[in-house]
Parts: C-alpha cells; sequence; structure tokens
C-alpha cells in the first residue's frame, strides 16, 4: 500500500492526451486526393469521452470502418445511416442494451463490443449480417446467444465471447460451420458439446476459468485434438465420474501438518516425532468415502518458500495448520503463523477455499482455544477487508483521476482482481492426538468438498481408459522393475503401457494425451518443455522435488525461531499407492550446505578430481558468494548419493560430462528460476565481461566451469553499493509499487531473470547493479508494510540519445518485473515517479503502458504539490524531441552471437534463459519486446 498522502498526490499529475484523430480533424468531404478518400473510409476516435456519435461521423455515407473504442457511448443512435460499413468498434464503452441500429449494417464484417455491460442480444440482429467474419462480445453479462447467430454459418471465423456469464454452452455457436477460433475462457461452463470439434474448421479453442467437468479442464488444456480424442473415447464406454480433490497442507514450522495429513490418511492419530521435519513437500494419496484426495504437505521453513510459485496452484483445498499453543493473540504470531499465509494465497491463488486447522488444542485451556479461534478468524477477516479497502481506493483513485481513460488497463485489472474472492472457511480446532478429533477434522473436509459451490471441478467425468492408464501406471511404479527414484524413459513407459493386454490397441498420441492429463492433475510428473527431461516421466514427483533440495535449505534459522533438528520426515502409508517410502529424501536435504559441503569425503573429491583445498574453496564461496560450482554440486550429490548405494540416481540427474550440458537436475532448477548460471566468478560478485555489439565477445562456453548463483542465500551488499556510488538527487529514479507486499521470494526471482538478460551485474541480498553498455542501473528492494516498492536508478543522462539509451534500459526492466509479477494474480503493481523536488511527496502515477513507450506529448510536467516544472523526459519514457545531437545507432540493430545476445538500440539484452520462452526477434525492436512481454495472461 502506498501513503495516503502520495497517493492523492500522484492524482495530481497526468499525462497527455494520445488522441489520434481528433474531432476537429474529421475528414472533410471536400478534400480530393487518395489519401483523402481513404481518411473517407476510415475514421478513429478512440478515448474521445464520447456519449453520441458525432454528426460530423454519421454525414458520411462512405464511411467502412469506425473506431470508437473507450468512449463513453450508451448507444449509437443514427449508425444505421452508415449502411457501407465494414468494420465497427465499439469495445469499452458503456452500452447496456444491444443496439439494434447494428442491423442495418448488412456489409458488416468486423463487430467488436467487448468491454460493455451487454445482457442479452435480442433475436433478428444477426440474421441481417451473413458477411460477418469476426465478432467480439467478451466482458460483457451475456448468458446466451440469439439463435439467428446461425444466420452467419458461412462466414463467421472468429467469436470471442469470454468472460461472460454462460453456464451452458450456447448452441447456435454449433452451427457456425467455418469458426476458427473461439474464446470462451472465465465463464461458468460444465460441459462442452462433442459435436464442437466434429469437423475440422476449428483451430483456436479456450475454455480456461470454467469449472468444465466434461471434459475435464486438464483434458482442454491438451487442444483441440486432445478433446477430440477425449470424445472419441467416451464413445466407447460410459463416461465415469472421477472426484479428486488436490488438497495442500501449508504453516509454519511444527504447526502440525504432517501430523494431520497421516492420522487423516491412516484413519489414527499418528503423532510425528519432532527429528522427522518434513522437508521440501510430500505428496500421497487416499480415499475417503468416493473421494480421491491428493495430499501436497509442504514444509514449514523458509528455505522452501522459494520452490512454492512452482507447487502452489489454483483450484486446491488449501488446510492452513496453525499451532494453537505457539500462538499468542498478538500482531506478531498472527503475521507470522497465519497472515504470512494468507498474504501469500491472497496473492498467488486468490480464488482458492482455505481451511483454517489450529492443532495442539490438548496444550491449551478451553477458554484459550476459543479466545484464539475467534482472533485469527477476525484478524483474517480484518486483513481480507484492509485488501479489498485498498482495491477500493485504487480504483476510485484511477477512476477520479484528470485522464481516467489513460488507466483503463489497469482498472480493468483492479476489478478483475476485486472480483476474487479467497472463501476462509471456519477454524477446526483438533488435538491431533485424540482419535475422535481426526475424525471430525475429516468429516468436516468431506462435508467442504461436497459443496458444489465452494469446488464446482472436484467431479470429472473420464473415459474408462483414463482410470485404466493410471492404474497400470501405479504397477508399474511399484513393480520390482522400478528404480527408486521412479524415473522412467517416456517411450519405455509407452511401450510398456502398451504391453498391457487391455491397454495394447491404444494408440500412443492417446496414452501421451492421458499422461499430460495425470500431470495436470499432479500424479505423475513430465515436464515437456524442459529440454533435457522432455524424455523423462517422473512416476513419484516426490523424488523430483528432492532434487530440488540440493539448492535449498541453507540456512540455518526458519521464519521464526522455531527451527528444529535436521532430518528428513518420509511418508509412508498403506492407502498411498504412488509413492513409495524408499525414496532418497533424507539424502538430499540441505538446512546446513556449509556443513554438508565440508563434510564431502575425500574419495568422493578424488573421484571428482578435486582436492581438500578445492572444497575449502567452494565452502568460502558458498559463504560470501551464495555460488557454487559445477563441480561441487556434482560432489556434493555423489557424496550423499553413493554413500547410501544410489549411483544410478546420481547419474541419472548430474550430466556426465560436466562442461557439455547441464543435466537434469540444473535444467529444472534453471527453469523454476531458483539458481542462475553464471560464467565467472572472480569478483566477488559474478561479473562477465562486457558484450558490446560489433566486437569480440570475451567469454566463452569452454572458459572454467560453470558456477550457479543461489540468490536466496545472498546477503552482503557493500561492493553493489560500492560499484553504483551512491544515489545522486539527478538520477532518473522510477519505482514499481507493490500491493499488498512484495511476495516471498520475488526479488531473487528477479535477480535470476534480470541477470539473465545482463551479463554484467552485481547482485546482493535486496540490491542488484545491472550494466549495459557501460551504463549501470540499480534496483533496490524496499519491502515495507504499507510501503513496498522496487525503485529502479538510472544516472542522468545526457542528450537525445542519453535519454533513448536510459529509458530503453529502464523500460526493460519494468517490462521483466511485470512479466514476474503475472505469476501473482492477486498482486498490483502500479508504476510511480517521485517528484523530483527534494521533500515533496507527490508522486506521478504512469499511465497504461501499451508498448509504444509514448506515454506523453507534453514536454514539462507541472508537479501539483509543489509547483515545480520537469522536462517530462526526467519523469517518464519519453524522449526529448528537439534533436540536439544525430543519433548514434539506429534504433533497431539486432545482433545475435553463440550466447544469444541481442541488442536493440543502444542497449544490450542477454536472453541466455529467455530465448526458450519468447521469439527470436524479441529485441528487434523494444516495444515488441515490450508487447510480447506485456501480452495478457492466457
Ligand atoms: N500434543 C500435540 N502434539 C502435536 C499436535 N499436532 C502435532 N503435534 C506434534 O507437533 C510436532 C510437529 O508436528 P509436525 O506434524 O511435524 O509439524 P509440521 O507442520 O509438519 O512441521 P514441519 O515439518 O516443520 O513443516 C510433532 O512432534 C507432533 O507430534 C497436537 O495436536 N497435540
Amino acid at each position: 500500500m502506498i501513503p495516503k498522502s502520495c497517493r492523492a498526490q500522484g492524482k495530481k499529475w497526468s499525462a497527455t492526451q494520445r488522441v489520434k484523430v481528433s474531432l476537429n480533424h474529421l475528414p472533410c468531404p471536400m478534400r480530393p486526393g487518395q489519401e483523402q478518400e481513404d481518411s473517407l473510409r476510415e475514421v478513429t476516435l478512440s478515448t474521445q469521452r464520447l456519449r453520441v456519435l458525432p454528426p460530423a461521423v454519421l454525414s458520411n455515407p462512405m464511411l467502412e470502418s469506425l473506431n470508437l473504442d473507450r468512449n463513453k457511448l450508451r448507444s449509437i443512435t443514427g449508425i444505421s445511416k452508415l449502411c457501407n460499413l465494414k468494420k465497427l468498434i465499439l469495445s469499452k464503452n458503456e452500452i447496456v442494451d444491444f443496439p439494434n441500429e447494428i442491423q442495418s449494417l448488412v456489409c458488416l464484417e468486423k463487430l467488436e463490443l467487448n468491454q460493455n455491460q451487454i445482457r442479452v442480444i435480442p433475436e433478428g440482429v444477426f440474421s441481417h449480417l451473413p458477411r460477418l467474419k469476426h465478432l467480439r462480445l467478451n466482458n460483457n453479462r451475456l448468458g446466451a446467444l440469439p439463435r439467428d447467430l446461425a444466420a452467419c454459418r458461412d462466414s463467421l471465423q472468429y467469436l470471442n465471447i469470454s468472460n461472460n456469464l454462460f453456464r451452458t454452452f450456447p448452441q447456435p455457436v454449433l452451427q457456425l460451420a467455418h469458426l476458427q477460433e473461439l474464446h470462451m475462457q472465465n465463464n461458468a461452463l460444465r460441459q462442452l458439446p462433442k459435436e464442437l470439434f466434429q469437423g475440422q474448421a476449428l483451430k483456436t479453442f479456450k475454455a480456461n476459468g470454467n469449472p468444465l467437468r466434461e471434459p475435464p479442464s486438464e483434458v482442454c488444456a491438451g487442444g483441440i485434438q486432445q478433446i477430440r480424442n477425449y470424445f472419441n473415447q467416451l464413445q466407447h464406454g460410459l463416461g465415469q465420474e472421477d472426484k479428486r480433490v488436490k488438497t495442500m497442507f501449508l504453516g509454519a514450522s511444527l504447526a502440525g501438518k504432517s501430523t494431520i495429513c497421516r492420522s487423516l490418511k491412516q484413519g489414527q492419530t499418528k503423532l510425528v516425532p519432532k527429528e522427522e521435519r518434513t522437508v521440501g513437500i510430500e505428496i500421497s494419496e487416499f480415499q475417503i468415502e468416493d473421494f480421491t484426495f491428493l495430499f501436497w504437505d509442504f514444509a514449514g521453513q523458509l528455505e522452501y518458500y522459494m520452490t512454492h510459485h512452482v507447487f502452489i496452484t489454483p483450484q486446491a483445498l488449501v488446510i492452513l495448520v496453525i499451532n494453537l499453543h505457539m500462538y499468542q493473540t498478538n500482531d506478531k504470531t498472527f503475521k507470522d503463523l497465519v497472515g504470512f499465509w494468507i498474504n501469500n494465497l491472497s496473492m498467488r491463488v486468490p480464488n482458492s477455499v482455505v481451511l483454517p486447522v489450529g492443532t495442539h488444542v490438548d496444550c491449551c485451556q478451553e477458554e484459550e482455544v476459543e479466545k484464539k479461534r475467534c482472533d485469527i478468524m477476525a484478524k483474517i477477516t480484518a486483513m481480507l477487508a484492509e485488501r479489498k479497502s485498498n482495491l477500493t481506493h485504487f480504483i476510485d483513485n484511477l477512476e477520479g483521476s484528470e485522464d481516467p481513460e489513460f488507466y483503463v488497463e489497469q482498472w480493468e485489472r483492479l476489478k478483475e482482481m476485486e472480483s476474487c474472492t479467497l472463501t476462509i472457511l471456519n477454524l477446526v480446532a483438533v488435538n491431533c492426538t485424540d482419535h475422535h478429533d481426526i475424525k471430525k477434522l475429516e468429516a468436516s473436509i468431506l462435508e467442504h468438498v461436497k459443496n458444489e459451490q465452494l469446488f464446482p471441478e472436484v467431479v470429472r467425468v473420464l473415459p474408462p481408459v483414463y482410470r485404466q492408464v493410471e492404474a497400470a501406471i501405479v504397477d508399474i511404479a511399484q513393480s520390482e522393475e522400478m528404480a527408486d527414484h521412479g524415473m522412467m524413459d517416456l517411450q519405455y513407459l509407452l511401450s510398456k503401457l502398451s504391453q498391457c493386454e487391455h491397454l495394447a490397441n491404444l494408440g500412443r498420441e492417446l496414452l501421451q494425451d492421458i499422461l499430460r492429463y495425470l500431470h495436470r492433475i499432479g500424479l505423475v510428473v513430465w515436464y515437456e518443455e524442459i529440454k533435457h527431461l522432455e524424455t523423462t516421466v517422473f512416476l513419484q514427483p516426490t523424488f523430483l522435488i528432492t532434487m530440488f533440495k540440493v539448492s535449498m535449505g541453507i540456512r540455518g534459522s526458519g521464519p521464526s525461531s522455531l527451527q528444529g533438528p535436521s532430518s528428513a520426515a518420509l511418508l509412508c502409508s498403506s492407502h498411498c499407492c504412488l509413492f513409495t517410502p524408499s525414496l532418497p529424501t533424507q539424502l538430499l536435504v540441505r538446512y546446513r550446505l556449509v556443513q554438508q559441503l565440508e563434510s564431502i569425503s575425500v574419495d568422493t573429491l578424488i573421484g571428482e578430481h578435486a582436492t581438500i583445498r578445492d572444497r575449502s574453496n567452494w565452502v568460502w564461496t558458498f559463504k560470501s558468494k551464495a555460488m557454487l560450482c559445477h563441480r561441487a554440486v556434482r560432489a556434493l550429490v555423489k557424496h550423499q548419493l553413493c554413500s547410501e548405494g544410489m549411483r544410478d540416481v546420481f547419474e541419472e540427474i548430474m550430466e556426465h560430462r560436466p562442461h557439455t550440458g547441464r543435466g537434469k537436475l540444473f535444467s529444472l532448477l534453471e527453469h523454476f528460476e531458483l539458481c542462475l548460471e553464471v560464467r565467472h566468478a572472480k569478483a566477488l560478485n559474478p561479473q562477465a565481461s562486457e558484450f558490446v555489439p560489433g566486437k569480440l565477445w570475451e567469454t566463452s562456453r569452454g572458459q572454467g566451469e560453470s558456477w550457479y548463483l543461489f540468490p536466496t542465500y545472498l546477503n552482503q551488499t557493500e561492493e553493489v553499493s560500492e560499484v553504483w556510488g551512491g544515489d545522486h538527487s539527478e538520477d532518473l529514479h522510477i519505482r514499481a509499487y507493490f500491493s499488498p507486499e512484495i511476495p516471498e521470494g520475488f526479488f531473487q526471482r528477479f535477480l535470476v531473470k534480470a541477470c539473465s538478460f545482463y551479463s554484467t551485474h552485481w547482485v546482493a541480498k535486496v540490491i542488484c547493479l545491472l550494466i549495459c553498455n557501460g551504463k549501470p542501473l540499480l534496483i533496490k528492494e524496499n519491502n515495507q508494510r504499507a510501503y513496498s516498492y522496487l525503485e529502479l536508478r538510472c544516472r542522468k543522462p545526457e542528450g537525445r540519445t542519453g535519454f533513448q539509451f536510459a529509458w530503453d534500459f529502464l523500460m526493460a526492466v519494468v517490462f521483466i518485473i511485470q512479466k514476474l509479477a503475472e505469476e501473482w494474480p492477486g498482486l498490483h503493481m502500479c508504476m510511480k515517479t517521485p517528484c523530483r523536488t527534494a521533500g515533496c511527496p507527490a508522486e506521478l502515477i504512469w499511465p497504461d503502458m501499451d508498448g509504444t513507450n509514448a506515454m506523453t506529448k507534453e514536454d514539462v510536467k507541472t508537479c501539483g504539490t509543489c509547483g515545480h516544472r520537469f522536462g517530462a523526459e526526467l519523469l517518464l519514457p519519453k524522449v526529448p524531441r528537439q534533436l540536439e545531437e544525430p543519433r548514434a545507432q539506429p534504433s533497431a540493430h539486432y545482433y545475435v552471437t553463440s550466447y544469444r545476445t541481442t541488442t536493440f538500440g543502444p542497449s544490450s539484452i542477454h536472453v541466455n534463459q529467455q530465448v526458450r520462452r519468447l521469439p527470436r526477434p524479441l529485441a528487434q525492436d523494444p516495444t515488441l519486446m515490450a508487447r510480447l512481454l506485456l501480452s495478457p495472461r492466457s
């Protein structure tokens, strides 16, 4: 949250209008020439605050294209006069009643009415629009489509009805024989008709955000072919209802998560000895009545929070376990034991259902339990209310600004966040040593998951073959031949499945579909998108998680001072069908990595061609720089695994030849941005020689071995500050504000992302300095309640080229931050520039960024608080107009080296990691990069 004073001040600043065609410049029918003819045919009147159609527009019957988006239109009376109109854009207006006059626009090919408030479309409009190819009706309040939409059967190719209120599939759509693209996301659909997928025309289909059970969302996520295969299979046998709930146990250390988890599974009290701490995550499956529960037991230690972005997923029941004995009715314990989790859930999975469970009731007085229960519930309620009120305040702030149309995208995003609700169920207090309490908790869980309002997606309809394949995989996973680590080659697995008598006739495509489904529901893990892992299926996901642990669990202290001894708890249950107890969980645990490194045996060192001195060096580098070299990690893992006779696992997860590839372990760590591969470790911080376009870059793969930086364990900040040389009042200086706060692990992941773009960097715990073409950019984290932001600073440049470069650089980093922030759907981020007058609290709120960087047309801005005037280029990505000096380089140079370093304009970007996810021409053009990085979440 931003202090009220600053927010209020921020409103006084505003961007200038971005008017494309002003009303005074409407095409005049008298001017001759081709240009004139074109302008007669096409008019754009976006963001003009129009309430009615301007008569000048209506008097032009030759008009073929009219864009009226982002106005205040409620009706479009008179539009029927424009009978030659082919394209009509009415997006983001205030239309409630569908404009009937549209039926007169018989030439219409493209109609966009998205982001209005239309509830009903009357019959008799579309029957007059036989040429309509493209129709956008998303973000309205529609629950049905008119029957006569079928009249567009030969023309309509694109239809978007996402973000409406459809509960049943609109039947007229089935008539649209030429439909190629259909968007139906975020409605309330439960079932899709198989007829939709029978023709071959449909190429793109999106339906995420619906409580689908037939086909389930996890099948739809596989695309049209997987849906077709699903329906084909359903024809061969009746669909079976599968009731499955992912249940995540979260909470601080020693809360009792594992105890509850095990007790529920075994149907009796199962106290977990304190020494058996959970490490990372444990997964197990078991049954209550006809519900299958997939339990994910998360370790409470801070070290593991870094992996939560990988495993905390939506649509799960969250059991938030609170040790009532430890809990005190003060703000501090609330924050540590409850508030922290509620905050994280509301940022990461804002639509979840949370069941708070209080443990250790036997250690409390009866009245004490009730008092604490009330306190916890009241504080959670207050917390959520504060969040809502903050969102409302942000929305009001944008609506009340002088130019609200410049903040439409931010406003929409806030509205979306406002509509999300974290449902908090009543706290259940239990004594885990008492069998009755465990039964009571079980009944409570069952009651909640049966509630369709809370869990509309629990039931999935599946063809019998899905269950058969799942059962066959369980058999394979439990068979003698299965290695302990549970990893299997994809082709081998498929051939094993094909050998099963009843699965012999299934095609590979269908088997892979089913594997993808099982991956999405969390039963197996198959990361098709990671190069080193595309042919590996983890039949025991728990093992996969242990691989992460190599990089974690290093620090000796937890979130509170509750740290216990360090050994792994291992889940083992007769109900647990997929996960066997023989996993090497204990072996890879690193609570105290320094000690672990020190204990690497001499034999292992010799095997890795290392010496005792190397080992001391590894320890020193890790302590001082949070870095481990490839060999150190190899030795560490080998030492642990080989001493337990698990050499095969070691060979599986580590690359044999250290210089040729990363191996599975590092592919995973990098994919999830838990560590950064760095080439140089000579200086106190990773420092690479800089890439200069056109010159030889000295860094090369053959030079020395790889080092891996684990940013979570960084500590010192002095060196970064020293290289930066201190803040100057003249610096270009912007801030990315976060509400409610910067999520745990955000800055560390930002470091991994940003440093993979910029090869020269210095990093520390909450500060990072990136260098691009010799220019530094500093990023600092300030995560204070009601004052959470990342500050970006550049030295004040000189001349036009300097500003161009500085803003390119700043914007590239802003986009990286924004892209990362998208992973927290409940996180609000807002860019601001503090007033440059010392002591003035005003801040300029940035308008929406549409990727053009043309954020203002004003050359000078005046602060509404202190009255000082500043060149706009000092505050926003705006380059001064006067051409004081020739540009040093053309704006869109593009260089690719073997390291995939690319350059746009004067800036250079190292896309070593991102290149896998972003298309090649990424850096050809900074605005393209902006659009790519800012493209809406799917
Ligand atoms: N007396 C009593 N002891 C409990 C209760 N619940 C859990 N315990 C004990 O509390 C300790 C911690 O329980 P765990 O289940 O390991 O806690 P956790 O939340 O999984 O802890 P981490 O593994 O650190 O994340 C164990 O020694 C349990 O036996 C309870 O209701 N009453």
